[in-house]
């Protein structure tokens, strides 16, 4: 995947990367990205939540990352934990190549290692926009530590990728009935197929 990129995508064009990346898992080999098709969902709430603090859980290869970073204002900041070593490396190259390392830190670590530490670590107070697309049984437990790590501000945005498939049940359980938060499903389709998949988008009430 990374070869695909620095062979057809052009330096310091994350638009490339994307399409390179999609290409790339559409005839050669899938892999679990976000995709084009949810990945316009998740360009237009990026757009609409114009976030000045972004927290990825699970960035794998950095697409999500580089779909999120190219829409981001200047001075905003986009948090990405990946606990992986591998995938971290892939990803560092990948965000370098669509030239957004000023806009990304890539934290090589467990979500409920860090989620603790961001104020500290990282002088955050509250994100503005959280995009869950890490180990599925890990949605529910990081919410509730985001909530209690008070990370969550009037107004959070939550989307949360795979919530049909492979699917977050106790996660959607959760926050689809939780007074403490408004959602909306959008339905699409799993990456690079025609099995239904969608994104969850929760909004924090406080
Ligand atoms: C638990 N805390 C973590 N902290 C930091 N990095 C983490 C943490 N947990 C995982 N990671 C890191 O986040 C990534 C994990 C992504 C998991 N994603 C999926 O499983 C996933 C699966 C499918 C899928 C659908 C159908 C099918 F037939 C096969 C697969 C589709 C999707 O879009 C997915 O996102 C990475 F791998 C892991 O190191
Ligand atoms: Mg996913």
């Amino acid at each position: 995947m990374l070869a695909a990129v620095q062979k057809n995508a052009t330096r310091g064009d994350p638009r490339s990367v994307v399409k390179a990346i999609d290409q790339f898992c559409r005839q050669k080999e899938w892999a679990m990205n976000v995709g084009d098709e949810k990945g316009c969902i998740l360009d237009s709430v990026v757009t609409e939540v114009n976030p000045a603090t972004v927290l990825e859980l699970g960035t794998y290869c950095g697409y999500s990352t580089v779909r999120i970073a190219s829409l981001l204002p200047s001075n905003a900041k986009l948090i990405t934990l990946e606990f992986n070593p591998d995938y971290a490396a892939i990803a560092r190259q990948v965000i370098a190549w669509a030239g957004l390392e000023d806009k990304v830190q890539l934290v090589e670590g467990a979500s409920g290692d860090w989620i603790p530490k961001m104020k500290e670590k990282f002088g955050i107070e509250t994100f503005d926009l959280v995009f869950l697309d890490h180990w599925k049984d890990r949605y529910l437990p990081d919410t509730k530590l985001m909530e209690e790590c008070g990370l969550l501000r009037k107004g959070s945005i939550l989307l949360a990728d795979n919530v049909i498939c492979p699917g977050t049940p106790d996660y959607l359980e959760y926050i689809r009935n939780s007074p403490r938060y408004k959602s909306q499903y959008f339905k699409s389709h799993l990456e690079y197929t025609k099995v239904e998949d969608g994104l969850e988008k929760s909004v924090f009430l406080g």
